[in-house]
Order: C-alpha cells, then sequence, then structure tokens
C-alpha cells in the first residue's frame, strides 16, 4: 500500500531577509522539509523570531522562497496565481486582522464577494459561518471589530478564514493573546471544526502545551531550522535538549497542579 502523498509539503525550503543598513541578511527559513497531510492538524512551536510565521507567509505566497520547493495539494506554488492559491487556504491572524470600518457580515462576506457569490448568497453564508463558529446571528452580524471581545474577534477571523470554503487553514497564534479560559474554549471549538470540515490546520503557537493538546503532530522550529517533528509522544522521546526545555515546562505545571488541586474543581 502506497501512503497518500501530502496535501502541503516543503522540501529544502530556504528564505533570507535583507538584514538592512549594510547588516548581514537574516536566514529566517534555514533548508526546511516537513510534511502535512490531509486532515493532520499541525502545530508549529519555536521562540521568537525562529522563523513561524515566516514558513507559514511562504505556504500561501504572501512571500516566496529563494530556496526550495513549496507544493500545496500537489501543485508547486510558485506556479499557482498567488492570488487564486490565497482563496484556496484560510488564513487567521494573531490579532483577527478584521477590517475595523467593516461589520462582522462584511468582514466574513469580503472572500465571498471578491468571487462574485450573489449578495444573498454571501448573507446566507454569513449566517452558517456565525453558527458554526459558535457567534449569535442577530447580536453579532452588524457590529465592527472594535464593539467587540478579543474571542468574538478571534472567532470572526476563522469565520472568515473559512468563508470560501477552504480545505486548508493556516493559523498565526490566533489565540495567544485571549484569556486562558477563551482560549481553551476557541482552541477546543477550533479543534471540533477542523474534525468536522476535514481541514488541513498548521497552527503557529508559543506554547507548546497548546500544541500538546490541540495537534496531531508538532514541528519544533529553532533560528530557521526545524528542530524536530512528530507526535507529543515522540517529542516527548526526543533527545534534543531545547525540544526537552520546551517539554519540561507544561509538564513540570502538570505535576504541580496535580498536587495543588487534587480534586477538579469544575462543576
Ligand atoms: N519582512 C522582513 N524583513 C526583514 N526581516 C524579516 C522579515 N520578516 C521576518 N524577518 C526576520 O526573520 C526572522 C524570522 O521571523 P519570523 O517572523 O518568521 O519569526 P517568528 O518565529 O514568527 O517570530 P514571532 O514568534 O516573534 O512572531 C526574524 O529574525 C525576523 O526579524
Amino acid at each position: 500500500m502506497t501512503a497518500a502523498p501530502p496535501l502541503i509539503a516543503f522540501a529544502h525550503v530556504g528564505k533570507s531577509f535583507d538584514g538592512g543598513r549594510g547588516a548581514k541578511p537574516v536566514l529566517a527559513v534555514d533548508d526546511v522539509s516537513l510534511d502535512v497531510a490531509e486532515g493532520e492538524f499541525l502545530a508549529i512551536v519555536g521562540g521568537s523570531g525562529s522563523g513561524k510565521t515566516t514558513l507559514l507567509r511562504l505556504t500561501n505566497r504572501l512571500i516566496d522562497a529563494d530556496s526550495g520547493h513549496i507544493t500545496v495539494e500537489g501543485e508547486d506554488v510558485r506556479a499557482v496565481d498567488p492570488v487564486r492559491l490565497r482563496r484556496r487556504i484560510g488564513y487567521v491572524f494573531q490579532s483577527g486582522g478584521l477590517f475595523p470600518h467593516m461589520s462582522v457580515a462584511d468582514n466574513i462576506g469580503v472572500t465571498p464577494k471578491l468571487l462574485g457569490t450573489p449578495a444573498g448568497d454571501i448573507s446566507a453564508r454569513v449566517d452558517e459561518l456565525l453558527d458554526l463558529v459558535r457567534l449569535d446571528r442577530s447580536e453579532h452580524r452588524d457590529r465592527l471589530p472594535g464593539a467587540l471581545s478579543g474571542g468574538q474577534r478571534q472567532r470572526v477571523g476563522v469565520a472568515r478564514a473559512l468563508a470560501a470554503r477552504p480545505r486548508i487553514v493556516l493559523m498565526d497564534e490566533p489565540f495567544g493573546a485571549l484569556d486562558p479560559l477563551t482560549r481553551d474554549a476557541l482552541g477546543d471549538d477550533y479543534r471540533a471544526l477542523h474534525h468536522k470540515l476535514g481541514l488541513t490546520t498548521i497552527m503557529i503557537t508559543h506554547d507548546m502545551a497548546e500544541a500538546v493538546l490541540l495537534a496531531d503532530r508538532i514541528a519544533v522550529m529553532r533560528a530557521g531550522k526545524l528542530l524536530a517533528q512528530g507526535t507529543p509522544a515522540e517529542l516527548s522521546g526526543s533527545d534534543d535538549a531545547y525540544v526537552g526545555e520546551l517539554l519540561h515546562t507544561p509538564r513540570r505545571q502538570a505535576e504541580r497542579l496535580k498536587v495543588l488541586l487534587p480534586r477538579d474543581g469544575a462543576a
């Protein structure tokens, strides 16, 4: 039996940026090879400046690689028109990335409108998406992003990313700025959506605990390089010191919490 081809594949991908003012170029992504299978939820974990966002932006050609190849659904991304590619790939930004002067409904409907979808169909799709991300239709449809909580804004960001029915969703620290309860609820809700819609998701997070709880597989980046990849259980057996360090904190916290909170306090 042959294995299914990956839905997204990075092969020896490299990307540098001009360091500016005669400084050395910054090697943001350094020879990264990584496959993401259809239906998989992959978390990319790493410190600030490790190249996570650059890797995500290379996937939908917000920027182009200097070397190597990236394929999405079997096509080399360089052979695909970037605008068409981006319509096939949902993108959720850290702070929602919503247009502040546009209502929730208009924000969610922006891509269907660009695709020439009739107004009535867009309106029905907006309602469907609000239900999907568990926002009350009548309460939220006409609000401006500034009148939403951070968690509600992220829900709208997810709805907008899903509007054109993509098979792939890229998320750049989507829940990082939220309080822990909202973050947990949104993470769980998104994970359920990922399964229900049969999505393939790549999510960036600084938080190894979040990655372990949500993702099927985790890729660890440091200084532009892919240090390790695997299921949480596989990473747990890694002998890489940095991976061990990243796993140490959630492990230690879990052990301390078990002692300090012997009984589940939830109702
Ligand atoms: N447009 C750019 N021009 C110049 N340098 C850039 C640009 N984008 C990223 N870099 C540099 O590339 C490196 C990787 O940046 P990147 O944003 O991919 O890291 P990151 O892991 O996503 O960081 P963070 O977690 O802080 O968002 C950093 O040194 C950054 O300064």
